[in-house]
């Protein structure tokens, strides 16, 4: 079955009444898809991946999908303090416990998709934004997910290893066939790498290329 991921007629407000960050929206996300979810601060990106999750229920309306396993990668993490006692091997190992996954190899493979090996026995801490991230792609990949979610991939994260980063996620979406969902703030990395924009805005989104986004949206913005 076609992984999709559908939104009908979602609205959400935290307050659970109108005035809503989203305010009705409909989108159908299909199987290999890269979405890059776009929109100015506080406009509501961050709830729409949270609802995708599973995190936050719909106020009115549904966003469903039917997605096997879905791996996310978070924009904080809790490991950025060098002195927080946990190396990448011994945080890896616990999610493929909690994963349930018996077989201790599926670390090393991660760790070798992202070209990470030698950061095995590296606090978590003493890592770089970009090597950090590479590790929380890593362990989103362990349970071989079919989406793949991600917060503002970008943040905190040198030029040099966005590039990198950016070539892994294009690399994963075309060749294995990872759908993924980006928030993202990077808007060059948007149009160079997703298949689809996702624009939010006062409420209300909409889908489009990156070649139309570009010609549409940005040229009203200037
Ligand atoms: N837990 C919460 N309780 C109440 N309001 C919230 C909560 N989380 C977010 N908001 C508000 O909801 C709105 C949308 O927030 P959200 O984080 O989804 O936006 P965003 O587009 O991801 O923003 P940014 O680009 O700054 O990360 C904002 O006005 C924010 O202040």
């Amino acid at each position: 079955m076609f992984l999709t991921i559908q939104a009908k007629g979602l609205y959400f407000s935290y307050t659970v009444s109108a005035p809503y960050i989203l305010d009705g929206i409909d989108f159908e996300i299909k199987d290999g898809d890269y979405i890059s979810i776009l929109g100015e601060n506080g406009c509501g990106k961050s709830t729409l991946m949270k609802l995708i999750l599973k995190l936050l229920k719909p106020t009115k309306g549904t966003i469903v999908t039917n997605a096997d396993h879905i791996g996310y990668v978070p924009q904080k993490n809790d490991f950025s303090n060098a002195n927080f006692p946990i190396t990448v091997y011994e945080m890896l190992n616990a999610y493929r416990r909690l994963l349930k996954i018996k077989n201790k190899e599926a670390i090393l493979e991660v760790l070798d998709r992202v070209g990470m090996n030698p950061f095995m026995d590296s606090l978590m801490g003493t890592l770089s934004g970009g090597q950090c991230q590479k590790i929380f792609i890593a362990r989103a990949l362990m349970g071989k997910p079919d989406l793949l979610i991600l917060d503002e991939p970008s943040t905190g994260v040198d030029i040099g290893s966005q590039k990198e980063v950016y070539r892994f996620l294009k690399e994963i979406n075309k060749k294995n066939g990872i759908t993924i969902v980006s928030v993202e703030h990077n808007l060059d990395a948007a149009i160079s790498n997703s298949t689809l924009i996702y624009h939010l805005s006062g409420g209300k989104g909409h889908l489009c290329t990156p070649e139309k986004y570009t010609a549409e949206f940005l040229k009203n913005e200037q």
